[in-house]
């Protein structure tokens, strides 16, 4: 059997895709082909991780918010005119796999369209717009949280199921470079806003232990000068990081906030107020609500505010990670639905 998988750019797409198929293969010997856009972090970490996926690069560009945008017209053209190329290779899978992201969407099109299933997996509180279009017709609609439910269709509810976002978990992922600190992280692409302010804090902290994910290879040396920082451009072993670390300052991408919730780990969260539908804000709220995080907007975090809300953050306890991964429930069910 052969299943057809995409879900990329980022890694809030990249990494639950990656955790559900290597739980499905785990299971069942089924051959993945991952649809991976050109410039996506997936077709960086593909090649590196499983070189025996088969994979189908994509060359396409999201689309432009808001939707009514000229640009738009020549990106849908283009997705109009690889759809022939993506249709050979979904030809030969028995069914799909996609956590959105614009690949998910002429993926999942052109799987509906040869009558095969598809199943979807949503990560934020607010569903994208690809997998709201697909949901209509998904198999079953995996989600991250209980509050996205009411965000689809009436028509499509029976099929959503909440199992909360899948972790990845690698296998030999083993980061020790440090324990006890205080992880900073801008998502998987690092955000220049986090490295600035953290800059500032670090001017004036020089007692506690930070690990820095800054994305940008001349912030990491900017800020490698601070001697209690220790910064890298990416890490490739989260989950080591996760189990790790006392504390987490971070924006709300749905697998940060996810893998907060997973090792335990407590925090400060300042949201990304340009994500589509103010998602990260939402994701944030949820976190504060279960008591797991302190949220700072964008617009009031200035350094003494960090500090007071990383005060704050700290008298969260850590707690035990969690024993069910998610991704484990998808793939069973996947499975069951399948064979
Ligand atoms: C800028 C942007 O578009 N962000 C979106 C993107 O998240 P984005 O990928 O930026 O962030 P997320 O927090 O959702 O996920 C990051 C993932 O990358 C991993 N990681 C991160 C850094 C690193 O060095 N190594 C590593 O493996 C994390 O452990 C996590 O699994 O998709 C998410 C899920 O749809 C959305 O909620 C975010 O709003």
């Amino acid at each position: 059997m052969k299943i057809a998988a995409a879900g990329g750019g980022t890694g809030g797409h990249l990494y639950p895709a990656l955790a559900v198929l290597e739980s499905i293969v785990k299971i069942k010997d089924i051959d993945v082909v991952y649809f991976c856009v050109a410039r996506g972090l997936e077709n960086k970490i593909i090649p590196l991780e499983h070189p025996e996926y088969k994979r189908v690069v994509v060359d396409i560009m999201g689309l432009k918010r808001p939707i009514i945008n000229p640009v738009n017209i020549k990106r849908l053209l283009k997705i109009a005119k690889i759809k022939s190329m993506i249709s050979s290779e979904t030809k030969e899978c028995d069914f799909g796999f996609l956590t959105g992201g614009y690949v998910s969407f002429p993926v999942g099109k052109a799987l509906l369209s040869q009558h095969k299933p598809i199943f979807i997996q949503e990560q934020n509180i607010v569903p994208g717009l690809t997998n709201k279009v697909l949901s209509k017709n998904a198999r079953k609609i995996f989600v991250g949280f209980e509050e996205t439910v009411r965000y689809f269709p009436r028509s499509v509810r029976k099929n959503v199921i909440v199992t909360g976002n899948p972790i990845r978990i690698k296998e030999n992922d083993e980061w020790n470079e440090a324990k006890d600190f205080v992880l900073v992280m801008g998502g998987s692409k690092g955000s220049e806003f986090l490295n600035s302010i953290m800059e500032q804090i670090y001017s004036i902290d020089h007692e506690t232990t930070f690990v820095h994910i800054t994305g940008d290879s001349n912030w990491t040396k900017r800020l490698s000068k601070f001697k209690n920082v220790l910064a890298y451009d990416y890490i490739y072993s989260m989950a080591s990081v996760w189990r790790r670390a006392r504390l987490v300052i971070a924006r709300a991408g749905a697998l940060t906030v996810s893998e907060m919730l997973y090792f335990g780990v407590p925090g400060v969260l300042i949201p990304w107020e340009g994500s589509a539908g103010r998602h990260q804000v939402k994701n944030a709220m949820y976190l504060e609500k279960t008591g797991r995080a302190v949220v700072l907007r964008q617009k009031d975090c200035n350094r003494d505010n960090l500090l007071a809300a990383l005060k704050k953050a700290q008298r969260l306890q850590r707690q035990e990670e969690k024993k069910d991964n998610p991704a484990t429930q998808i793939a069973k069910i996947i499975l069951e639905e399948i064979l």
